[in-house]
């Protein structure tokens, strides 16, 4: 199993330069990029230029300023585009950055020589990745979603946004040069034809790239959402022990009865699958949906190797010192022969990307699976993911949005236990303290 430390790519440093006419997702493929890749631990950031241009030039231009022949303003998009390079540079060296993402147009051969020519002067790798799309009507899709995100249409009339950024389009495809087979063929480059319809890929060299190109691959806009729930109340939750393999208690199984009238309110006659982890208390709580169910292994329960079946206070009482430095530091700490938080997201990348590659899927697991899970759609930091709580008999309905994710929440209304044990006690099932619960109680108020 690939293991993604730092140490294994402490050498490498690849600038991800973005090739495509506006509208064609580059952003969006960006921001994915970059959530991926630090949900691995892998330092990565994008160097938006449109930020950088509106900084340097007029906040709103019309479509006029992305004339090529407007030599006025195309001193201020190279003024903005030099910046956002010295910054990445910059970021490199100061951050120790692995990946970063140069989120522009970079339509003319002429600029991608010239970020080609830095890369290489600064030993850092340019991979090319270009999002092509003559299908009109995803064209049309991403302008009304940019119409609706960009700062540049911000109180614009919507059909005013359209026809401009229409018309701005228009300006760049006079001097766009795609990628060409023959003409870059020494360069390293993905192409994504219509998102993936088609994806050709040249010269990729590293493990690091080839994890770039795969997981764009697996990329996909159509509408879906994604549903979470932790198993019913089970037995050892109510006896506080951790880890194990009990059966649900009767409230747990209470939820599993109502579970599928909840889902039915929330995705109505959506056609869905189940997945499960291969431990009894999922799988009793997936009893009663009338869906197609998957068992994976990769979605058990973060193992806690010798203190499985222990309550945390027998926990602190025999081990002591793994007790203090499980608080300190949560996300690294891995149970005598267990596992960590950082353990479990490796093993769960499979199913991050098989869940891009999915639509509509329903996820039972537990509580820690399903901290590393949030963390990676809501880009939650990897020092606050394993604070998080997750109570029972909730489900969590995630819809990936263009520019995000909305979270809804769903309580089933039946009474359990809390499981959620607080830094610095041993005590599980406390009321969480104002201060705890607006750091860590899973919320996204933006988007409730
Ligand atoms: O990382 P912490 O907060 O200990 O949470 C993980 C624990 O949650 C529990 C419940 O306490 O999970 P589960 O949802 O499977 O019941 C334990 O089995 C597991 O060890």
């Amino acid at each position: 199993m690939p293991v993604y430390t730092v140490s294994n790519v402490q050498n490498l440093r690849i600038c991800v330069v973005m090739v495509g006419l506006p509208a064609r997702g580059k952003s969006f493929i960006s921001q994915k990029i970059v959530r991926y890749l630090s949900w691995l631990s892998i330092k990565s950031k994008s160097f938006n230029v449109g930020n950088y241009r509106r900084q340097t030039g007029p906040p709103q231009p019309n479509a006029e300023f992305f004339d090529a022949k407007n030599k006025e303003a195309y001193k201020i998009r190279q003024q903005a585009v030099t910046k956002a390079v010295e910054d990445m540079m910059n970021w490199f060296v100061a951050e120790q950055g692995v990946v970063a993402i140069l989120d522009a147009t970079n339509s003319t051969r002429e600029r991608r020589d010239w970020i080609l020519r830095l890369c290489r002067e600064n030993g850092i790798e340019p991979m090319f990745l270009e999002s092509w799309c003559d299908d009109q009507e995803l064209v049309l899709r991403n302008i009304t979603d940019v119409k609706q995100t960009s700062p540049d249409y911000v109180g614009v009339d919507p059909e005013v946004a359209k026809r401009d950024f229409l018309e701005r389009i228009a300006k760049y495809e006079e001097v766009y040069e795609p990628l060409d087979d023959n003409i870059d063929r020494d360069l390293t480059f993905v192409r994504l034809i219509n998102v993936a319809q088609q994806v050709i890929i040249n010269k990729i060299e590293t493990y690091l790239e080839s994890r770039v190109v795969f997981y764009v691959m697996n990329l996909h806009i159509k509408p879906r959402c994604i549903w979470l729930s932790r198993h019913g109340e089970s037995v050892y939750n109510i006896e506080k022990k951790i880890g194990g393999d009990s059966s649900l208690s009767p409230r747990g199984l209470q939820y599993a009865k109502k579970l599928p009238d909840l889902v039915r309110q929330s995705a109505g006659d959506a056609d869905l699958t189940v997945w499960t982890s291969t431990l009894i208390r999922t799988q009793e709580t997936a009893q009663f949906l009338p869906y197609k169910q998957l068992q994976w292994k990769a979605l058990d329960e973060l193992d806690a190797g010798v203190c499985d079946g222990m309550t945390y206070e027998e926990i602190e009482e025999k081990y002591p010192e793994d007790f203090k430095a499980r608080d300190e530091d949560k996300y690294e700490y891995r149970y005598r022969g267990g596992e960590s938080y950082r353990d479990v997201v490796i093993r769960l990348e499979p199913i991050i990307m098989e869940l891009e590659r999915q639509e509509n899927i329903l996820i039972i697991t537990h509580q820690a699976v399903l901290r590393c899970i949030y963390a990676y759609f809501m880009n939650v930091p990897q020092e606050e993911s394993p604070w998080m709580s997750i109570p029972l008999h909730t489900l969590i309905r995630l819809e990936p949005r263009a520019y995000g994710t909305k979270v809804t929440r769903i309580k089933a209304d039946i009474p359990a236990v809390s499981t959620y044990k607080e830094k610095g006690t041993s005590r599980v099932g406390e009321a969480l303290t104002e201060a705890t619960k607006s750091r860590h109680v899973l919320t996204n108020p933006s988007n409730d």
